[in-house]
């Protein structure tokens, strides 16, 4: 379970979170979708401890975040565009990773499988196409097996093949009984893998809950149109 209370975030005069109440279901998938600029990366960030609210508390698995880092150990983060140091060897990060964390992966073999990666591991991490760089940003975040996947935009750089094969492994990530957190502008995919939806709009939630209901609610068959509804309603 993650649970956020009252969450406040400005940066300088701009305030991007706003008071922001959460309980994210421990086993469950949860879409956050919401328009540019929303602050989806922001509380992202913040569940990472990568970010420091001005205000308001966060627990993950009833540990409360006060700037210890143990708890990271649980979650696999893909983030929307992973940042690595550029003359390292992708194989030299992998193992990197695995010194620095003191343990060997679990599925590190049937990851560079499923994203093709067999080829790229001994480039260097400054000359991988964006999709390839998003590639090892999904395998670093899910080789540990981490009980929390927080994904922010991970199918934006991958050719349909890898979306196709890693939204299944997400999948069966689910049912194998992992919390999965969300975010993307593809309305289909949180359709495909999310049973709750959150939406976000100027930083404060605009709905959660079932995204079934948020769809029948709102008198419309797909997801998109629901959101879009609610978003020019709130421009008006
Ligand atoms: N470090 C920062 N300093 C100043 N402003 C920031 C910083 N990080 C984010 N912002 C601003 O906060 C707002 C929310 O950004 P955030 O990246 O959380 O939005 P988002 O919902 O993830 O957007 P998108 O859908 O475009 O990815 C934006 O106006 C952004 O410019």
């Amino acid at each position: 379970m993650i649970h956020i209370q009252g969450l406040n975030k400005s940066f300088g005069s701009l305030q991007v979170l706003n008071d922001l109440t959460l309980k994210i279901p421990e086993g469950q998938a949860t879409g956050i979708v919401g328009p540019n600029g929303s602050g989806k990366t922001t509380l992202i960030k913040h569940l990472l401890g990568l970010v420091k609210p001005d205000e308001g508390s966060i627990e993950i698995n009833d540990i409360r975040l006060n700037g210890t880092y143990a708890y990271r150990k649980d979650i696999g983060y893909m983030p929307q565009m992973a940042q690595y140091p550029e003359n390292m060897k992708v194989r030299e990060l992998i193992d990197f990773i695995i010194k620095i964390r003191g343990e060997e992966p679990v599925f590190e073999k049937e990851l560079i499988e499923l994203f093709e990666l067999e080829k790229e591991m001994n480039k260097a991490l400054r000359t991988l196409s964006g999709g390839t760089k998003q590639k090892v940003g999904g395998l670093i975040a899910l080789m540990f097996d981490p009980s929390i996947l927080i994904l922010d935009e991970p199918t934006a750089g991958l050719d349909p093949k890898s979306s196709f094969r890693f939204k299944q492994w997400i999948k069966r990530e689910k049912d194998r009984g992992k919390t999965i957190l969300l975010t993307t502008h593809i309305m289909s995919e949180i359709e495909e893998l999310a049973d709750y939806l959150v939406l976000l709009v100027e930083g404060r939630v605009r709905y959660h809950g079932k995204q079934s209901e948020f769809i029948s609610d709102n008198e419309e068959q797909r997801l998109e149109g629901a959101v879009a509804k609610i978003l020019e309603d709130t421009a008006a």
